[in-house]
Formats: C-alpha cells, structure tokens, sequence
C-alpha cells in the first residue's frame, strides 16, 4: 500500500478512533469491583488516619479504584463517629467512586441524599464535588435538559467562586461540553481550568484539562500536533499522580490520537499501557475500548488475520460489558476487515447485522458514519435500492448531528479567539514554569557548590590545623630529645642549664653537683653496661626523692647538677641523704652488682642566699665545693 492509500485508509478508520475515545470518556468512568486486600480501620478507626485517606484521595496520592475498601471504611466511619465536615468529604469522594464503579442507581440516591444537607451550603468546594459528579451522571440521561440546566447553573455561578472552587467546576463544565459534543466550549473551559490549575499547582486537574484539550482537538479534527502535544503532556502529568484510572485513560487518548496520525508504532506503547490498568483492576468496560484500539491498529497496519480475531473477541467482551457504541464499532471493523480480505458477502452480513441495531448507537454523528460506509459496500454490491436508503439516512443523521452541535458562526469565531488568547496564557505560564523550574535547579546547584565548596574549605583548614599540630608536637618532641639524656631520660647537660637559668631569673636556688663515687671502677670491673645501669640507678633515685619544683640533670659522665629552690642547708642535706639512701637501694637491685657493695657519691653545693652570684659563679663554687668533698674522702656533702 502506498503512503497516500495508507493515508486515506488511516482518515477512513479516524471515525471508528474518535467515536472510540469519545465513548470512553463518556461512557467508562468505570470499573468491576476491585477487591483491596485490607482495610486500616477495623484495626485504629481514628480521626487522624480518616483524615489522611481522604486527604491523599482528594490530591491523587491513592488509587480510587484500588483504595475503595480504605474510602468505602473512611465514609462510613465518619459517619458512625458523626465526624461531620470529614463525612461530608468522604461523601463527597465516596460519590466520585460509586461513579467510577458504574453504581449508577445507588449514586443517584447518594447524591439526592447528600445535596439535600443544609450542612453542605457552608462547604463550597465540597457542595461542587458532589455537584460535579452530578454532572457527569447527569449526561449519562437520555433527556439531556436535567444536564443542560445544572451545567447553566454552574456556568452563571462560577465567578463568584474561589479558585480552588472554578477549578471543580470547570472540570464539570470540560466533562459535560465534551459530551455534548460542544468541542469549541470544551476546549475554552479546558483552558481556563488549565490555567488555573497551573496557578493553583494542581497537578492532577491540569493532567484532566490537558486530556480534554487534547481529545476536543482530536475530535475537532483541526490540529493534529496541538492534539499530540497536549495529550502527551496528559499523560506526563497524570504519570505524577497515582490516579491509575485517569492515567490509563491518557495513555488511551495519547494512543488513539497516535493513530490518527498514523504514528501506530508508538500508539500501541501507549494503548497496551492502558490495557495493562485495566486488566489489572479487572475493568471489563476498558479492556473492550483498548482491545478495539489495538484491533484497529492491526487493521491499519493490514494485519488482517490478527486483526480478525481481535474484533471478534472484542464484539463479545463489548456485549457483555454491556457498551453497545462499542460493540457495533466492533462489528463495523469486522466488516471493514471483511472487506479487505476480500468477503464481501460476510462483510455485507454483519452489516446488515448492524443495521439492525443502529437505534443502540447512542449518537447521531456514529449512526451516519454507519450509514456512510453502509453506503460504499451496498453500491459496490450492485444493491441500489440499500445503498439509496443508506445514502438518506446518511444525510439524516447528518442533518442530525449539525442541529444538535452546531454553533453560531460568529460565537465558534470568538470562542476559537478566547481560545487562541487562552493557549497563549497557558504558553507563558509554562514558560514561567520552565524558567523557575530552571532557576530552582541552578539555585540548587548553587547551593551544592556552595556546601562543597564549604566542606572542601573545612578540610583544607583541619588539614592545615592538623599539620601545624603536628609540626608543633614535632618541635617539642625535637626540643626535649635536645634537652633530654638519652640514657637516663632525665635534663641533659644542655636541658638543667636552661632551667637553672630561668629558675635564677625568677628567684633565688641552689646548686649543687654531684658526682659518683669510684664509678671508673665500677665500669672497670662489672663493664660498661652495668655503668649504665648504676647511672639509671641514681637519676631513678633522685626523680624519686626531690621534691616538687628542685630539678637535677646529668652534666656529663656521672656528674649531675641539681637545682633546688630551698636554701636552708639543712632541707638540702636531708634532700642528698634520701637520695643516698634511696641510690644504694636500687643499686643493691643491681644483680651484676656485688652484694651489698656500698654505692655513694660526693656533692659540692652552693646556697641559693647570696643574692649577688650567677648560675657560672654558683656552679664554679658548688664545683670546687665537690672538689673539696673528693678530696675529704668522698661521700659527703659539702656546702657553701
Ligand atoms: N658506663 C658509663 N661510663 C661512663 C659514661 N660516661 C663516662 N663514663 C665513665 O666514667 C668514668 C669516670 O671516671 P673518673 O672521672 O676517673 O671518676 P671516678 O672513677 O668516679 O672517680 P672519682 O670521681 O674520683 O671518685 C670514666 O671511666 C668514664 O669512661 C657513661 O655514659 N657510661
């Protein structure tokens, strides 16, 4: 088939899409009964959970169809408590269900029950949502005046309302237009309640207004790309909600609009998405309408075989879903595909099937597309007489359909201008939208760079911090091994004169030097190592003996210096006498050591008092103070 005969083929079956897409908004607002597998309250009925179920109800956070149980415990446990402004809500929810279901009879006696409460006048936007649904039972009728009056109601009203409030009503008003086949009033309502729904942050009235435009252009036949535009960003922003019923059905109305186009690749994506809902909510009135879809499809990419099969399934499952539209749609494409195929007679007999029950199309528009392709196979027949009588009812109900819908010219001219000014409006707040959009993400980014940027910085300065500490703890360390005597850990020679001078700058001390009695002899008989040992010995000694404040250090070989703040000659020869005593102690510790070997030592000390002497003049005379104490004997202390 070339892409001109494709085309016309597409153009031809555009009815079958159209009547499709508007049957399943009108007619499915459905489903069988979905069983939810538990209900919260029989556990904790309290106001607070009652609260959040219809809270996330009313903002499409929860499925109604798949959250009936939680809705259906919400409503009646509102009114056991007498929970009243909450009950009315869930009422007014539990109405949106009842019509979702399909339970028309007991939605009538709902709403009339509802609406009568004098309590409902003080709740706007409550009193709307039942009237809402009102509406779209209402166009369910065969009078249509019931439904023509509440929509004027509500038309007349609407400026007095919030914007909360217009956007309820719109959604009616969109609903009822569309149903009416008033596709120029849709699309003005439509846009207006976008609008709103945009200021207001709607999401899911802007997904319901964008579908309505999206259908009223498919329907209107005007422009397809404006239809696919706005049907995909139907299903972009129900794909935000979790309203499962209200997404398949954009993903229905995308996916026949797909097909219109001719794009039946991608309309299948989207026609087997919403398949895929209804079967999972077990929604009869859905699968028919997808599976029509996709026969049609397969009728449209000459999958005659497949497409035969697929209309014969659907012709039943349509009768017992009790969608009359749908099962004579389904017949005229199995005669259509009849015709392909090459069985005219078979094609004729359903045909003439259908004839018989054309009064069941519940319009006039399908009635003479019926009578339009009854026509063509009737004169392709040679039966001259049908395919007059055809042709007459064609024009009929064409007649029909134009008095129903018609509108004035001039007022189809300002309403294609309102719309025109209102898509502009939409445009700039979508602009706006992607522009803040923008913005919050740079700002987001922004303050990301700022965080790391400010977490990079605290690093840099505890690294930084940590390296002078360390820096700082390595010069102690570097400070004090200089001053510190490898061997006995205690001042070195260098470390007790740094002391001794600041000590001698801020008072008056003693000083006096100590060497070991006979060491040379100790190295010479027990060896070196045991020197060393005798020389820990006695640092241990004296750290243990001084008191708080005197400090000593090795001056070099076995010679120390001890600085010590009294002065009093007595405190001094009892410091020495202890450390004496307590050398000879660890001395005798020493097992190399002879047993009891007598360990002493010899001190030269210089008194702290006399005020005009330097650390240099103190150590000269505590040095020859020990040279004194040698040469007396050894071990004694002599002072000056
Ligand atoms: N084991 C050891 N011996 C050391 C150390 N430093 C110096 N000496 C030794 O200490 C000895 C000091 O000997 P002398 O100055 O003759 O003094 P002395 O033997 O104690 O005799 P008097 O002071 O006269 O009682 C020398 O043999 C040095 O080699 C050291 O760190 N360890």
């Amino acid at each position: 088939m070339d892409k001109n005969a494709q085309k016309k083929g597409i153009l031809k079956a555009g009815w079958l899409n159209a009547l499709a897409i508007l049957f399943f908004v009108c007619v499915t607002q459905t489903s069988l009964a979905y069983e939810s597998a538990s209900n919260p309250f029989l556990d904790v009925p309290d106001r607070e959970s009652t609260r959040r179920i219809i809270n996330d109800i009313r903002q499409y956070k929860l499925d109604y169809l798949r959250n009936k149980e939680k809705l259906e415990s919400a409503f009646q446990i509102s009114k056991e408590q007498d929970w009243e402004h909450l009950h009315l809500e869930a009422a007014a929810l539990y109405s949106e269900l009842l019509f979702r279901q399909e339970k028309y009879a007991e939605l009538t006696a709902h709403l009339s029950h509802y609406l009568h409460q004098d309590e409902l006048l003080k709740r706007k936007d409550i009193h709307l949502l039942f009237l809402e649904t009102k509406l779209k039972s209402l166009t369910r009728l065969d009078d249509p005046t019931p439904a023509k009056a509440l929509s004027k109601t509500l038309e007349t009203q609407i400026s007095q309302h919030s914007i909360n409030e217009k956007i309820i009503i719109l959604r009616a008003l969109a609903y009822y237009y569309t149903a009416d086949d008033a596709l120029r009033k849709t699309l003005s309502a439509a846009l207006e309640g976008l609008e709103l729904a945009m200021k207001n942050d709607d999401i899911a009235s802007q997904g319901y207004f964008y579908r309505k435009i999206a259908d009223a252009y498919g329907y209107l036949e005007e422009d397809e790309d404006k239809a696919v535009s706005y049907a995909k960003k139907a299903v972009e922003t129900f794909e935000k909600t979790n309203d499962g019923l209200f997404t398949a059905k954009a993903y229905w109305s995308l996916g026949n609009i797909l097909l219109e186009t001719g794009d039946s690749q991608n309309a299948l994506v989207y026609l087997n998405k919403a398949l895929a809902y209804f079967k999972d909510v077990n929604m009869n009135k859905g699968l028919a309408f997808a599976q029509y879809s996709i026969a049609n499809t397969q009728f449209l990419q000459a999958n005659y075989d497949r497409a035969l099969t697929l209309a014969k399934e659907n012709i039943e499952l349509a009768l017992t879903a009790g969608i009359g539209d749908m099962h004579l749609a389904s017949m005229i494409l199995l005669s259509n595909i009849y015709i392909k195929q090459g069985f005219l007679d078979k094609a004729e007999q359903v045909n003439d099937e259908v004839y018989l029950l054309v009064d069941n199309f519940s319009r006039s528009i399908y009635k003479a597309s019926f009578f339009s392709e009854r026509y063509t196979l009737k004169r392709e027949l040679n039966r001259i007489e049908e395919a007059f009588d055809a042709i007459e009812k064609k024009l009929f109900y064409t007649e029909k359909h134009f008095e129903a819908t018609s509108e004035s010219n001039i007022k189809a001219l300002q309403v294609k201008f309102e719309v025109k000014e209102k898509e502009d409006t939409i445009r700039k707040l979508e602009y706006q939208k992607d522009i803040s959009n923008l913005q919050a993400k740079e700002e987001y980014q922004q303050k990301i760079i700022w965080r790391l940027s400010a977490t990079i910085a605290s690093i840099l300065v505890l690294v930084i911090l940590l390296l002078f500490y360390r820096q700082a703890l390595q010069r102690k360390k570097y400070h004090r091994m200089a001053s510190t005597d490898y061997l006995t850990n205690c001042f070195n020679r260098r470390g007790i004169l740094n002391t001794a001078n600041t000590k001698l700058a801020q008072q008056k001390m003693t000083i006096a030097i100590v060497d070991l009695d006979y060491f040379k002899k100790i190295n010479d008989e027990y060896g070196h190592d045991v020197g060393d040992l005798v020389l820990i010995a006695f640092a241990k000694a004296a750290k243990e003996t001084l008191s708080k404040g005197d400090e000593f250090g090795r001056y070099g070989g076995e010679e120390w210096l001890f600085v010590l703040n009294s002065s009093d000659e007595k405190v001094v020869r009892d410091t020495f006498e202890k450390v004496a005593a307590t050398y000879q102690k660890y001395c005798n510790d020493i097992d190399a050591l002879e047993e009891n070997l007598s360990m002493t030592f010899s001190v030269g000390v210089s008194l702290g008092d006399k005020s005009t002497r330097t650390l240099d003049t103190l150590i000269k005379r505590a040095d020859s103070m020990l040279y004194e104490a040698k040469e007396n004997g050894r071990n004694q202390v002599i002072i000056n």
